[in-house]
């Protein structure tokens, strides 16, 4: 059986964070402003803070300017939603991100909507979320914008296909689907109580999985000939007993045998979402200075 071709979200997202670079250095030259990118991090997973100086090494590689705010664990909500208002303020920040989850004592909904929409480059805000869900302009959600480019650069059009979304977060699952409704698709968002999960699947042209439970997904679920986008990024420890590796929500070696196309993980959505949040934050750079967006 032919194997699936690998949709390399390394060099996909090398290549955007280059067009991105090429932009901000024309924003920097001929209007004198460089885009500026603000990270808060409440807290001292290590999972975050690798995932925060990689997003702050990129931002500053693409020739931005990053900003990382570290507030201890038991920041209180009421000083986190200072930092916030802060940074809405502040004429040099055109993006803030504050990384999730938040420890449990913070409202998350509370605080990701004290965050200016116009800086709002997660796209988390639910006037951004409003935005989206009835097709006007706004800040999409950095994973689902960085899987339908993927997607787009695959199958090109996408109308008519049959996409299944596996989760319902609001992260990843509803923005992905309306994402794919906005290309025309049909689209089911499956999740944990659907009745005929592997049946839902096996219908679908395109599977989105983001699910966050390691390789639930089974290559016998996939419809011969389908494009998998695996977002799942879970730490498993390795079978020698050894430190861990990284798998999707996808069987991929299994999966691989029967798709079309298939993002890996390491290496596929993942690089894809930092890229975006980048192109987000051009996004919002231009918009606050009334200077037209540039298509990437
Ligand atoms: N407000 C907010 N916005 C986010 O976008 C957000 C967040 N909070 N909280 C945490 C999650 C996680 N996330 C990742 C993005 C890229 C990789 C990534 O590039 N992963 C590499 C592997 C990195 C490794 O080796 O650990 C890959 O898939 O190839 C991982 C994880 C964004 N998140």
């Amino acid at each position: 059986m032919t194997q699936a071709s690998l949709i390399d979200g390394k060099a996909f997202s090398a290549d955007l964070r280059g067009r991105i670079a090429t932009h901000v250095a024309r924003l920097k030259e001929e209007h004198g402003i460089t885009p500026g990118l603000a990270v808060v991090l409440v807290g001292e997973d290590p999972a975050s803070q690798v995932y925060v100086r990689s997003k702050g090494k990129q931002t500053v590689e693409a020739g931005m300017a990053s900003f990382e705010h570290k507030l201890p664990a038991d920041t209180s909500e009421e000083t986190l939603l200072a930092k916030v208002r802060e940074l809405n303020e502040d004429p040099a920040v055109h993006g803030i991100l504050v990384q999730l989850p938040l420890p449990k004592h913070l409202d998350s909904d509370l605080v990701i909507n004290s965050i200016d929409v116009a800086k709002d480059v997660d796209g988390f805000h639910i006037s951004n979320v409003g935005l989206l869900a009835t097709g006007q302009k706004s800040l999409v959600p950095c994973t689902p914008l960085g899987c339908i480019m993927m997607l787009k650069a695959e199958l090109g059009d996408l109308s008519g296909k049959e996409a299944v979304v596996i989760g319902r977060s609001n992260i990843v699952g509803k923005p992905m689907a309306q994402l794919l409704l906005a290309e025309s698709c049909t689209v089911t968002i499956a999740h944990s109580r659907t009745a005929d999960l592997a049946g839902t699947v096996r219908r679908a042209d395109i599977v989105v999985a983001a699910v966050g439970r390691p390789q639930m997904v089974p290559g016998e679920w996939i419809k011969p000939g389908a494009t998998v986008i695996d977002v799942g990024i879970n730490r498993v420890p390795k079978e020698d007993g050894e430190g861990h590796r990284l798998v999707g929500d996808v069987d991929f070696a299994s999966a691989k045998e029967v798709a079309g196309a298939i993002t890996p993980v390491p290496g596929g959505v993942g690089p894809m979402t930092i890229a975006c949040l980048l192109s987000n934050t051009l996004t919002a750079c231009c918009r606050a200075n009334g200077i037209p967006e540039p298509e990437l």
